[in-house]
């Protein structure tokens, strides 16, 4: 069996045709086009592509992108200032801080003091409570790229068994409450999680976040499953750089049924459901319908 492999950058540029074309109405109704600010604490290079790669996305979709790029030294009040700001300009509708932040400052207290109705990483407590409540909320990027990559893969998610491996605020915790609310039946795993394997074993989705390069194995998978591989590990393979997942890909492809590639997976769904969460955002801050885009 080879595993069909589920294009994210595809489903991604589809997202981004429907955001792209809700725009227009935005601006007709309100006279100016939807606002993301993105807050850059440090030269980290990953972070400084993945800010870049989001003002762009902001920008070709046609929204208006602030980015706010600050030196490595910045202290605590001098970012939850910049926050102030960003809560008080009305044309922000989405404030964004680039995780993670260097070691000197603490993310949570920042994440805390965003606007939740500005919230477009679904990061704040309001956010995270909404989604447990199953109320409306912002939810978290990456996890809802992988559920809209799930629902246009197997439809239905009712009465599936799921298992999350990672349990950060960013991935694994919203993810497991996201596939909560589709009637699956969840198991979260993580680094003390016995038996990791058998685990595995058991569930028809397999979201993979736990940050180490090619961890879960293809003997690990239940024929057929649905697997979402939501790691992204630079390790170097026959002398070269390479980007791999969480799980051995060559090996998870001769079992499950459907799997996303690392890169070109989950990657380009993030920056796209940063882009539709921060049209959401617009169109409720107006008091707007919202546009369905999924
Ligand atoms: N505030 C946040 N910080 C971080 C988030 C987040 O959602 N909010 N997620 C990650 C980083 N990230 C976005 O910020 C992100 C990671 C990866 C990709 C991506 O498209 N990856 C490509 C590969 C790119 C490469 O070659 O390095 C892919 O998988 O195809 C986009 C966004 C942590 N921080």
């Amino acid at each position: 069996m080879t595993a069909q492999t589920i294009d994210g950058k595809a489903h991604a540029d589809g997202l981004g045709a429907r955001i792209s074309g809700a725009i227009p109405s935005f601006r007709e109704q309100t006279g100016r086009p939807p606002g993301l600010a993105v807050v850059l604490v440090g030269t980290d290079p990953a972070s400084e592509v993945y800010v870049s790669s989001k003002g762009r996305m902001a920008r070709k979709l046609g929204m208006a992108s602030f980015e706010h790029i600050l030196p490595e030294a910045t202290t605590q009040q001098q970012l939850l200032d910049l926050i102030a700001q960003l809560n008080a300009d009305d044309s922000v509708d989405g404030i964004l801080v680039q995780l993670p932040l260097p070691a000197h400052l603490d993310s949570l207290p920042v994440i805390e003091a965003i606007d939740p109705a500005k919230d477009v990483d679904g990061l704040h407590p309001s956010s995270a409570g909404r989604l447990v409540s199953g109320l409306p909320g912002l939810v978290s990027c990456t996890p809802l790229g992988c559920l809209m990559l799930l629902r246009s893969q197997l439809g239905n998610l009712s009465g599936l068994d799921a298992v999350v491996v990672g349990r950060s605020i960013l991935v694994g915790k919203p993810m497991a409450q996201l596939l909560l609310a589709e009637n699956c039946t969840v198991s979260m795993a993580h680094s003390r999680t016995r038996d990791l394997p058998g685990k595995i074993r058991q569930a028809d989705i397999v979201v993979a976040a736990a940050g180490q390069a090619e961890m879960i194995k293809g003997d690990w998978i239940k024929p057929g499953a649905t697997v979402i591989d939501v790691g992204t590990s630079r390790i170097v393979r026959d002398g070269r750089k390479t980007l791999v997942g969480d799980v051995e890909f060559a090996s998870a492809c001769g079992v499950a049924g459907a799997i996303t590639p690392v890169p070109g997976g989950v990657g380009p769904m993030t920056i796209m459901c940063l882009m539709h969460n921060t049209l959401l955002a617009a169109c409720r801050r107006k008091a707007l319908a919202e546009p369905r885009l999924w």
